[in-house]
């Protein structure tokens, strides 16, 4: 679905009102990890959510099961933080166990948006976790709430629990189905009965989740990484559109929609993922490197060095001088103790963190002609503060790269990218960004030198192989939210009156 530009511009972000308007970086995604039929099986899963820590960095929860009653421990902050007594994980009892860590897309980061959520529904309870957003929550929540649902949270993930709880199916995995097809948009979910784990995957693939076997139990996780870190073999992913039921007889495989061909979301390639992930069969690191090769194609420019930012420039800066026959230099070393991402209350203190972040290496950068890449320029902060500090550390030229195309449109499906007027590459001209950014030259990589690097010949315009709306304001599904708003309704009314302040 294609929405024009003053379409898009019009609407308002229903979440403008619990956000830094000034924030601008693309903010992570969750990670949901679950396994089931297993002795300390929320031990395991706090290692798991170690390993996806790097998708949300916000908050974190663990929800396990004895097969009669649930346990839940849900709390701010990062795995490490929160999951690192023994007593907590203690608490967590029984042989299944699901984790989330969150980066909040919808609903704001309160202690009752935090994840797993859980529900008693009328045959027992169900605990869910979700990596995505939902395109029609708001719509669906104001008819719930019209027909009598009382919501806990104010998260577009609770809507899944309320059409879960509405379905008149019999068989949990059924009423489970029945609700997934109310949803639009992006998820990847992972829930937990009191004798099954399920795992889906919204029809087009847009976020991903695989399947591993640890001993003779199966782990759901978004990432392989996951999988790496428990000592558990990859199975497969789980496909788009698929539910999977594990229980004590084993896998069973559903598909509830009608098929349509993948298209899972380009950025988990471009910077979400960890790049020792493989998903759906294509390494990211190695992607990553083919983004820089065929950036260094189609962006040379005449220098003595090349210098990633890291962390997620590193591998296309790797392709990149593997491409140029230039040395492959690390001129920014990065703090470790500072996140991946922070959001901070206002653009000054932001300008610190960069600065936090990122420190220049004089001995590399001195009288050098360098080629900086970064995995994506979003509003430019990072780009300008690293420019300025390469510069002030003595390089004599500063040749700026992206290894993805020009981000213009805004996500719903995850991501939670700024509204489209921050975007630095939908309000500028190549030439204004190059000025702004105050580097010498400015290159992006092209969407279809992307869709090369992903291993095709280019973008299939009729049927395009990835989520790409972010580069070409293509919309893979409806956005009901944002049509009905404007239509002039007010799809969002009012979220929640209680005030949050936790
Ligand atoms: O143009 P901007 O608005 O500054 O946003 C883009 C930057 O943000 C991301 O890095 P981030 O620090 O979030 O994560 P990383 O450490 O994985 O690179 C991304 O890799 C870019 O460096
Ligand atoms: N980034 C995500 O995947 C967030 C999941 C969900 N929409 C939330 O806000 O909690
Ligand atoms: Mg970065």
């Amino acid at each position: 679905m294609l929405l024009s530009q003053p379409e898009l511009s019009a609407l308002t972000d229903p979440q403008a009102s619990q956000r830094d308007s000034d924030d601008d970086r693309p903010r992570l995604e969750c990670g949901v990890f679950g396994v089931h039929g297993i002795d300390d099986a929320s031990a395991i899963t706090v290692l798991g959510m170690h390993a996806l820590q790097h998708r949300g960095e916000e908050a974190c929860g663990i929800a396990s099961c004895d097969g009669k009653r649930f346990y839940t421990e849900r709390e701010h902050g990062l795995v490490g933080d929160v999951f690192t007594q023994p007593e907590v994980v203690a608490r967590l009892k029984g042989r299944s166990a699901i984790g989330h860590t969150r980066y909040s897309t919808a609903g704001g980061a309160f202690i009752r948006n935090v994840q797993p959520m859980f529900a008693d529904l009328d045959d027992g309870g169900i605990a869910l976790a979700h990596n995505g957003n939902l395109t029609n929550f708001m719509h669906l929540r104001t008819k719930l709430v019209s027909e009598g649902s009382i919501f806990q949270s104010t998260s577009d993930s609770e809507v899944i629990l309320h059409l879960i709880a509405r379905s008149r199916s019999i068989k949990i995995i059924d009423r489970f189905m029945d609700a997934l097809r109310h949803i639009e948009g992006g998820f990847a979910l992972v829930a937990l009965t009191r004798n099954m784990m399920i795992g889906a995957r919204d029809p087009l693939g847009i976020r991903p989740l695989v399947i591993g076997k640890l001993g003779d139990s199966y782990v759901l996780a978004s990432e392989t990484c996951a999988l790496d870190m428990i000592g558990a073999t990859f199975v497969r992913d789980v496909e788009h559109g698929e539910v999977v039921q594990i229980d004590e007889t084993g896998l069973t495989s559903f598909k509830p929609f009608g098929v349509k061909a993948a298209r899972p979301c380009l950025f988990e390639y471009i910077y979400f993922a960890r790049p020792d992930s493989i998903v759906n069969g294509k390494s990211i690191y190695d992607v990553r490197k083919r983004m820089g090769r065929q950036l260094a194609i189609e962006h040379p420019a005449d220098a003595d060095l090349v210098v990633p930012v890291p962390d997620s420039g590193v591998p296309a800066a790797l392709g990149f001088a593997e491409q140029s026959g230039l040395p492959f230099e690390l001129g920014i070393i990065r703090n470790h103790y500072v996140g991946r991402t922070f959001i901070q209350p206002t653009q000054g203190i932001r300008d610190l963190g960069v600065r936090k972040k990122h420190a220049p290496n004089r001995i590399v950068l001195e009288g050098k002609k360098v080629i900086l890449i970064d995995d994506s320029i979003v509003r430019g902060t990072t780009s300008v503060k690293i420019v300025r500090m390469v510069r002030a550390a003595g390089a004599r030229e500063v040749h700026l790269r992206s290894a993805s195309p020009p981000i213009m449109w805004p996500d719903f499906y995850g991501i939670d990218m700024p509204d489209r007027e921050k975007l630095l590459a939908a309000n500028h001209t190549l030439e204004e960004m190059r000025q702004k950014l105050e580097c010498d030259s400015l290159g992006f990589l092209s969407v279809d030198g992307l869709y090369k690097a992903m291993g095709h010949s280019g973008r299939d315009n009729a049927n395009p192989q990835f989520t790409d709306h972010y580069f070409t304001g293509e919309y893979p599904t409806r956005l009901t939210d944002r049509e009905v708003e404007a239509e002039g309704e007010n799809a969002g009314a009012q979220l929640s009156l209680l005030a949050n302040s936790y």
